[in-house]
């Protein structure tokens, strides 16, 4: 028998994230790393950089990537899985390639890295391939061994990534006012981006109307709301809405926003509203502001009552996840048989991207994909 702890080939995991800044002089030069040769009209940024500074120039997210760092450690010691955890951002400090040359000089070579980010897209997946390539090519130019990457799975469909986000519209629920409660619409919440990107989400054969990004979000709203519908009894109408537009105004991104949505809701005199963040794996400044501020203040101002559910952060379920997938693929690697763990109805996404997923606007080397150089 075959050890299911057994991680081979990999030696080591590498948590990918976003990154964020941590004080006020982080914000401008964070914003720039971000939009570095991504056409961000200057009025957006200026606006955004405010979003930070409300906050004392500190987002939420390496936070709560150092907790599900803890966490990951924790899930893999309490299992016998002896692999280390290292982490890595591509936009802010510990950066990706300082982060890969640590892992190297310690003696990795074949390394799984699990993104914080759950679903296809270009700005969600290629754009790490995108970054993971660059790096690895700048460890090369440094003389340095150039460690296989292997990006593990999309898990929005993950019951690992599912119940938490479960547990958390549960919550808001009963947090509403008990008048409203059980007539409260769900709306499942994601970054907006443009309709040529989201066509073009996922493998060839999922482009179209929305690709693989929406019909990978619709069917997470629909878990949800079958398994809030199991505990309470109640058929929560719900919608999937957008949120964090930026871009040039007459190109078009996935739309309704969240506070055009909620206006429309409570003009049609639905009483109360939850809003589920799914499309973000933890707290981001997104979810802080766009939500909690901007949106929450728009329904205080008509007079709806809302709650903004939790994310999935370092919830114990989802560090299990982790490990999960990580065992998984490590068992697919070594061409044992393998049945991977996925709800819903579009089942478990590909372990390696194919060419032509999730293209870019320009051609750049991406690794960890059919397509990598490396
Ligand atoms: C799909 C998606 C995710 C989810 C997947 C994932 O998690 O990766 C995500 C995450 C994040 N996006 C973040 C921040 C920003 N994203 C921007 C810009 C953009 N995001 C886009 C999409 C996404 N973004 C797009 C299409 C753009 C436009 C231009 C471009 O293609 O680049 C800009 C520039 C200003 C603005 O336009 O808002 C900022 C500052 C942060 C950090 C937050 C924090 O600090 O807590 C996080 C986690
Ligand atoms: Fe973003």
């Amino acid at each position: 028998m075959s050890d299911l702890r057994d991680p081979a080939p990999y030696d080591a995991l590498l948590l990918l994230s976003f990154g964020g800044p941590e004080g006020p002089d982080d914000v401008v030069p964070f914003l720039a790393n971000v939009t570095r040769g991504r056409g961000i009209p200057e009025e957006r940024l200026k606006e955004v950089g405010k979003h930070y500074f409300l906050f004392g120039g500190v987002s939420p997210i390496n936070a709560q990537n150092r907790a599900l760092l803890e966490a990951l450690r924790e899930d893999f010691a309490d299992h016998g899985l002896e692999l280390p955890v290292y982490w890595g951002n591509r936009n802010w400090a510990p950066y990706l390639t300082d982060t890969l040359r640590e892992m190297v000089t310690d003696g990795h070579r074949r390394i799984a890295v699990l993104a914080t980010s759950a679903y296809a897209s270009y700005s969600g997946c290629r754009q790490y391939r995108e970054n993971l390539a660059e790096s690895l090519s700048a460890l090369e130019a440094e003389g340095l061994p150039v460690p296989r990457v292997d990006k593990l799975r999309h898990y929005f469909n993950h019951p690992g990534f599912i119940r938490p986000m479960v547990d958390g519209v549960l919550a808001s629920l009963a947090d509403l006012p008990e008048d409203v409660r059980a007539g409260a619409h769900l709306a499942f919440t994601t970054h907006s981006i443009p309709t040529a990107s989201a066509d073009t989400s996922g493998p060839a054969e999922t482009h179209g109307d929305g690709g693989s990004y929406v019909a990978e979000h619709l069917d997470v709203a629909r878990l949800i709301t079958d398994a809030v519908r199991e505990e309470t009894g109640i058929d929560h109408p719900w919608q999937l809405v957008y949120q964090s537009r930026s871009g040039a105004p007459h190109i078009p991104w996935l739309e309704p926003d969240i506070c055009d949505h909620l206006e429309a809701l409570h003009g049609d005199g639905v009483p109360a509203v939850v809003m589920a963040p799914i499309g973000f794996v933890s707290d981001h400044m997104e979810v802080l502001y766009d939500l909690d501020t901007e949106a929450t203040a728009k329904a205080a101002e008509i007079g709806l009552p809302v709650r903004r559910s939790a994310t999935v952060g370092a919830d114990p379920r989802f560090a299990a996840a982790v490990r999960e997938l990580l065992l998984e693929r490590a068992a697919a690697e070594q061409g044992r048989p393998v049945t991977p763990c996925a709800l819903g109805t579009l089942g478990a996404s590909h372990d390696l991207c194919p060419v032509g997923c999730c293209p870019a606007r320009a051609l750049k080397p991406a690794a960890a994909g059919a397509d990598s150089p490396f």
